[in-house]
Protein backbone atom coordinates (compact mmCIF):
# COMPACT_ATOMS: atom_id res chain seq x y z
CA UNK A 1 0.00 0.00 0.00
CA UNK A 2 1.86 3.15 -1.13
CA UNK A 3 0.24 5.33 1.91
CA UNK A 4 1.23 2.95 4.86
CA UNK A 5 3.07 4.05 7.53
CA UNK A 6 3.16 1.09 8.80
CA UNK A 7 3.31 -2.13 7.36
CA UNK A 8 3.71 -5.73 8.98
CA UNK A 9 4.15 -9.07 7.80
CA UNK A 10 4.30 -12.27 9.29
CA UNK A 11 5.53 -10.38 13.03
CA UNK A 12 6.16 -13.62 14.95
CA UNK A 13 7.43 -13.71 19.12
CA UNK A 14 7.83 -15.68 20.91
CA UNK A 15 8.56 -15.79 25.06
CA UNK A 16 10.39 -19.12 26.30
CA UNK A 17 8.12 -21.76 24.71
CA UNK A 18 4.97 -19.50 24.60
CA UNK A 19 3.61 -17.65 21.70
CA UNK A 20 3.03 -14.30 21.84
CA UNK A 21 2.65 -13.77 18.22
CA UNK A 22 1.78 -16.33 15.34
CA UNK A 23 1.67 -14.16 12.32
CA UNK A 24 0.70 -10.45 12.44
CA UNK A 25 -0.54 -8.78 9.29
CA UNK A 26 -0.66 -5.28 9.64
CA UNK A 27 -1.30 -1.57 7.25
CA UNK A 28 -1.95 1.30 9.34
CA UNK A 29 -2.33 4.07 6.39
CA UNK A 30 -1.58 7.67 6.49
CA UNK A 31 -3.63 10.12 8.58
CA UNK A 32 -5.60 7.45 9.59
CA UNK A 33 -6.83 6.53 13.33
CA UNK A 34 -6.46 2.64 13.42
CA UNK A 35 -7.50 0.84 16.15
CA UNK A 36 -6.26 -2.87 17.74
CA UNK A 37 -8.86 -4.76 19.88
CA UNK A 38 -8.32 -7.89 21.25
CA UNK A 39 -8.71 -9.73 24.37
CA UNK A 40 -6.54 -9.49 27.29
CA UNK A 41 -3.24 -11.28 26.09
CA UNK A 42 -4.07 -11.90 22.58
CA UNK A 43 -1.16 -9.74 21.61
CA UNK A 44 -1.73 -6.11 20.75
CA UNK A 45 0.97 -4.82 23.56
CA UNK A 46 3.66 -6.91 21.95
CA UNK A 47 2.69 -5.78 18.34
CA UNK A 48 2.85 -2.53 19.51
CA UNK A 49 5.81 -2.65 21.80
CA UNK A 50 7.71 -4.18 18.36
CA UNK A 51 6.30 -1.23 16.43
CA UNK A 52 7.87 1.37 18.62
CA UNK A 53 11.15 -0.73 18.85
CA UNK A 54 10.71 -1.38 22.37
CA UNK A 55 10.62 -5.42 21.62
CA UNK A 56 12.95 -7.40 19.16
CA UNK A 57 10.82 -9.90 17.16
CA UNK A 58 11.78 -13.14 15.90
CA UNK A 59 10.40 -13.27 12.48
CA UNK A 60 8.85 -11.04 10.35
CA UNK A 61 8.92 -7.88 7.86
CA UNK A 62 8.17 -4.31 9.53
CA UNK A 63 8.49 -1.09 8.03
CA UNK A 64 7.44 2.01 10.24
CA UNK A 65 7.59 5.35 9.04
CA UNK A 66 9.17 3.83 5.78
CA UNK A 67 12.21 2.43 8.72
CA UNK A 68 12.71 -0.96 10.66
CA UNK A 69 12.01 -0.22 14.62
CA UNK A 70 14.59 -2.93 15.19
CA UNK A 71 17.13 -0.66 13.54
CA UNK A 72 16.17 2.72 13.50
CA UNK A 73 17.68 5.64 15.28
CA UNK A 74 17.46 9.07 17.32
CA UNK A 75 15.77 10.71 14.00
CA UNK A 76 13.31 8.12 13.99
CA UNK A 77 12.41 7.74 17.30
CA UNK A 78 11.60 11.61 17.16
CA UNK A 79 9.34 11.07 14.19
CA UNK A 80 6.50 8.92 16.84
CA UNK A 81 4.81 9.50 19.87
CA UNK A 82 4.09 7.29 22.62
CA UNK A 83 1.27 6.76 25.45
CA UNK A 84 2.08 3.94 27.07
CA UNK A 85 -0.34 2.61 29.54
CA UNK A 86 1.33 3.10 32.76
CA UNK A 87 2.26 6.75 33.33
CA UNK A 88 5.48 7.58 33.90
CA UNK A 89 6.24 9.39 37.88
CA UNK A 90 7.00 12.87 37.77
CA UNK A 91 5.16 13.43 41.51
CA UNK A 92 7.22 16.19 42.66
CA UNK A 93 7.02 18.50 39.42
CA UNK A 94 4.72 21.04 38.15
CA UNK A 95 2.92 20.25 34.97
CA UNK A 96 4.08 23.02 33.06
CA UNK A 97 7.88 22.04 34.26
CA UNK A 98 7.02 18.61 32.71
CA UNK A 99 6.33 19.87 29.86
CA UNK A 100 8.61 22.09 28.88
CA UNK A 101 11.47 19.97 30.29
CA UNK A 102 10.58 17.20 28.18
CA UNK A 103 10.12 19.73 25.05
CA UNK A 104 14.31 20.09 24.70
CA UNK A 105 14.52 16.26 23.78
CA UNK A 106 13.02 16.90 19.99
CA UNK A 107 14.27 18.58 17.43
CA UNK A 108 10.94 19.98 16.32
CA UNK A 109 8.77 20.29 19.39
CA UNK A 110 4.98 21.79 19.74
CA UNK A 111 5.20 24.74 21.72
CA UNK A 112 5.02 23.48 25.08
CA UNK A 113 2.09 25.77 26.40
CA UNK A 114 0.43 25.22 23.87
CA UNK A 115 0.20 21.29 24.18
CA UNK A 116 -0.81 21.77 27.80
CA UNK A 117 -3.62 24.32 26.27
CA UNK A 118 -5.08 21.32 23.79
CA UNK A 119 -5.11 19.13 26.90
CA UNK A 120 -7.24 21.44 28.58
CA UNK A 121 -4.54 21.08 31.11
CA UNK A 122 -4.16 25.25 31.72
CA UNK A 123 -5.80 25.87 34.87
CA UNK A 124 -3.65 23.00 36.56
CA UNK A 125 -0.30 24.58 35.19
CA UNK A 126 1.20 25.29 38.26
CA UNK A 127 0.08 21.74 39.83
CA UNK A 128 2.51 18.94 41.02
CA UNK A 129 1.45 15.56 38.78
CA UNK A 130 0.75 13.82 42.04
CA UNK A 131 -2.06 16.58 42.67
CA UNK A 132 -3.89 15.79 39.24
CA UNK A 133 -7.22 13.59 39.10
CA UNK A 134 -6.78 10.45 36.88
CA UNK A 135 -7.94 11.92 33.66
CA UNK A 136 -6.05 14.65 33.74
CA UNK A 137 -2.73 12.63 34.85
CA UNK A 138 -3.32 10.66 31.52
CA UNK A 139 -4.13 14.00 29.85
CA UNK A 140 -0.89 14.52 31.05
CA UNK A 141 0.76 11.67 29.25
CA UNK A 142 -1.07 12.59 25.94
CA UNK A 143 0.49 16.24 26.17
CA UNK A 144 3.86 14.27 26.25
CA UNK A 145 3.34 11.86 23.67
CA UNK A 146 2.57 14.77 21.07
CA UNK A 147 4.74 17.15 22.37
CA UNK A 148 7.68 16.21 19.97
CA UNK A 149 4.63 16.60 17.10
CA UNK A 150 4.36 12.87 15.98
CA UNK A 151 4.02 11.52 12.43
CA UNK A 152 2.37 9.13 14.18
CA UNK A 153 0.83 8.07 18.13
CA UNK A 154 0.65 5.27 20.03
CA UNK A 155 -1.74 5.62 21.92
CA UNK A 156 -2.33 2.15 24.23
CA UNK A 157 -5.37 2.24 26.16
CA UNK A 158 -5.46 5.75 26.87
CA UNK A 159 -9.19 6.80 28.05
CA UNK A 160 -8.92 4.18 31.57
CA UNK A 161 -10.52 5.26 34.23
CA UNK A 162 -11.47 8.91 32.66
CA UNK A 163 -15.09 9.88 33.73
CA UNK A 164 -17.87 10.29 30.40
CA UNK A 165 -17.40 13.79 29.80
CA UNK A 166 -13.79 13.86 29.97
CA UNK A 167 -13.39 10.85 27.92
CA UNK A 168 -15.36 12.59 25.22
CA UNK A 169 -13.01 15.84 25.62
CA UNK A 170 -10.33 13.56 25.01
CA UNK A 171 -12.04 11.67 21.93
CA UNK A 172 -12.28 15.13 20.32
CA UNK A 173 -8.96 15.82 21.11
CA UNK A 174 -7.63 12.49 19.13
CA UNK A 175 -9.50 13.26 16.28
CA UNK A 176 -8.42 17.26 16.43
CA UNK A 177 -5.03 15.55 15.85
CA UNK A 178 -6.21 13.39 13.25
CA UNK A 179 -7.60 15.80 11.45
CA UNK A 180 -3.76 17.82 11.75
CA UNK A 181 -2.65 14.68 9.64
CA UNK A 182 -1.16 12.68 12.57
CA UNK A 183 -1.28 8.83 11.90
CA UNK A 184 -2.67 7.34 15.23
CA UNK A 185 -2.88 3.50 16.30
CA UNK A 186 -4.93 3.28 19.23
CA UNK A 187 -5.30 -0.06 21.60
CA UNK A 188 -8.37 0.38 23.50
CA UNK A 189 -10.84 -2.39 25.21
CA UNK A 190 -14.00 0.36 24.76
CA UNK A 191 -16.00 -0.37 21.91
CA UNK A 192 -17.59 2.51 21.93
CA UNK A 193 -14.40 4.34 21.84
CA UNK A 194 -13.38 2.81 18.89
CA UNK A 195 -16.83 3.50 17.23
CA UNK A 196 -16.41 6.69 17.65
CA UNK A 197 -12.95 7.40 16.90
CA UNK A 198 -11.16 4.59 14.52
CA UNK A 199 -11.20 4.80 10.71
CA UNK A 200 -10.52 1.17 10.64
CA UNK A 201 -10.45 -1.75 13.24
CA UNK A 202 -7.75 -4.70 13.86
CA UNK A 203 -9.49 -7.59 15.44
CA UNK A 204 -6.48 -9.52 17.23
CA UNK A 205 -6.95 -12.83 18.73
CA UNK A 206 -4.47 -15.82 19.64
CA UNK A 207 -1.38 -14.06 18.15
CA UNK A 208 -2.56 -12.91 14.89
CA UNK A 209 -5.35 -10.61 12.79
CA UNK A 210 -8.60 -12.46 12.48
CA UNK A 211 -10.03 -9.19 10.25
CA UNK A 212 -9.30 -5.60 9.56
CA UNK A 213 -12.28 -3.55 8.21
CA UNK A 214 -14.26 -0.14 9.27
CA UNK A 215 -16.08 -0.32 12.65
CA UNK A 216 -19.51 -0.01 10.47
CA UNK A 217 -18.06 -3.26 8.60
CA UNK A 218 -16.72 -5.36 11.24
CA UNK A 219 -17.91 -8.58 10.78
CA UNK A 220 -20.53 -8.04 7.45
CA UNK A 221 -22.09 -6.16 10.15
CA UNK A 222 -23.88 -4.01 7.41
CA UNK A 223 -25.14 -6.93 6.01
CA UNK A 224 -26.35 -9.00 9.39
CA UNK A 225 -30.07 -9.40 9.59
CA UNK A 226 -31.73 -6.59 12.09
CA UNK A 227 -34.14 -7.31 15.56
CA UNK A 228 -37.52 -4.92 14.50
CA UNK A 229 -38.83 -4.75 18.51
CA UNK A 230 -42.39 -3.25 19.03
CA UNK A 231 -45.11 -3.86 21.41
CA UNK A 232 -48.85 -5.49 20.62
CA UNK A 233 -51.48 -6.42 22.08
CA UNK A 234 -49.66 -9.28 23.98
CA UNK A 235 -46.87 -7.31 25.14
CA UNK A 236 -43.30 -6.92 23.87
CA UNK A 237 -42.51 -8.47 20.32
CA UNK A 238 -39.86 -9.27 17.88
CA UNK A 239 -39.03 -10.24 14.59
CA UNK A 240 -35.36 -10.49 13.02
CA UNK A 241 -35.77 -9.68 9.47
CA UNK A 242 -32.80 -9.04 6.35
CA UNK A 243 -35.12 -6.63 5.14
CA UNK A 244 -36.28 -4.32 7.99
CA UNK A 245 -37.85 -1.44 5.42
CA UNK A 246 -40.27 -4.47 4.57
CA UNK A 247 -41.42 -5.63 8.11
CA UNK A 248 -41.68 -1.99 9.13
CA UNK A 249 -44.04 -1.51 7.06
CA UNK A 250 -46.18 -4.54 7.18
CA UNK A 251 -46.17 -3.63 11.00
CA UNK A 252 -47.49 0.28 10.03
CA UNK A 253 -50.43 -1.62 7.79
CA UNK A 254 -50.94 -4.10 10.41
CA UNK A 255 -51.30 -1.38 13.16
CA UNK A 256 -53.07 1.20 10.90
CA UNK A 257 -50.25 4.04 11.60
CA UNK A 258 -47.49 4.00 14.34
CA UNK A 259 -45.85 0.88 15.94
CA UNK A 260 -46.04 1.08 19.28
CA UNK A 261 -42.26 1.49 20.79
CA UNK A 262 -40.91 0.72 17.23
CA UNK A 263 -36.82 -0.22 17.08
CA UNK A 264 -34.90 -1.49 14.57
CA UNK A 265 -30.72 -2.93 15.56
CA UNK A 266 -28.46 -4.35 13.79
CA UNK A 267 -25.94 -6.11 15.84
CA UNK A 268 -24.03 -3.77 17.64
CA UNK A 269 -20.06 -3.77 17.08
CA UNK A 270 -19.63 -5.97 20.83
CA UNK A 271 -22.34 -8.11 19.55
CA UNK A 272 -20.00 -8.97 16.46
CA UNK A 273 -17.01 -8.11 18.23
CA UNK A 274 -17.37 -11.03 21.12
CA UNK A 275 -18.98 -13.35 17.97
CA UNK A 276 -15.85 -13.22 16.68
CA UNK A 277 -13.13 -13.72 19.70
CA UNK A 278 -15.51 -16.89 20.41
CA UNK A 279 -15.15 -18.54 16.77
CA UNK A 280 -11.25 -17.77 16.50
N1 LIG B 1 7.59 -10.20 28.93
C1 LIG B 1 6.85 -11.29 28.74
N2 LIG B 1 7.29 -12.50 29.10
C2 LIG B 1 6.55 -13.62 28.91
N3 LIG B 1 5.34 -13.63 28.31
C3 LIG B 1 4.84 -12.44 27.92
C4 LIG B 1 5.57 -11.22 28.11
N4 LIG B 1 4.81 -10.21 27.62
C5 LIG B 1 3.68 -10.78 27.15
N5 LIG B 1 3.68 -12.11 27.32
C6 LIG B 1 2.63 -13.05 26.89
O1 LIG B 1 2.39 -12.84 25.51
C7 LIG B 1 1.01 -12.91 25.21
C8 LIG B 1 0.55 -11.62 24.56
O2 LIG B 1 0.64 -10.57 25.53
P1 LIG B 1 0.33 -9.05 25.20
O3 LIG B 1 0.74 -8.25 26.38
O4 LIG B 1 0.92 -8.69 23.89
O5 LIG B 1 -1.26 -9.09 25.07
P2 LIG B 1 -2.33 -7.89 25.00
O6 LIG B 1 -3.21 -8.20 23.84
O7 LIG B 1 -1.63 -6.59 24.99
O8 LIG B 1 -3.14 -8.05 26.36
P3 LIG B 1 -3.89 -6.96 27.30
O9 LIG B 1 -5.18 -6.66 26.62
O10 LIG B 1 -4.10 -7.75 28.56
O11 LIG B 1 -2.99 -5.79 27.47
C9 LIG B 1 0.31 -13.21 26.53
O12 LIG B 1 0.05 -14.57 26.59
C10 LIG B 1 1.33 -12.79 27.58
O13 LIG B 1 1.19 -13.57 28.74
Amino acid sequence: MPNAVIRARGLAKRYGDAVALRSVDLDVQHGEIFSLLGPNGAGKTTTTEIMEGFRTRDAGELSVLGEDPARAGAAWRGRIGIVLQQAKDFADISVADVVHHFAVYYPNPRDPDEVIDAVGLTEKRASRAAQLSGGQRRRLDVALGILGNPELLFLDEPTTGFDPEVRRRFWELIAELRSSGTTILLTTHYLDEVEYLADRVGVVNGGTVVDVSTPDHLGGRHLAPSTVRWVGPDGPQEQVSSNPTRTVGELARHFGGDVPELTVTRPSLEDVYLQMIGES
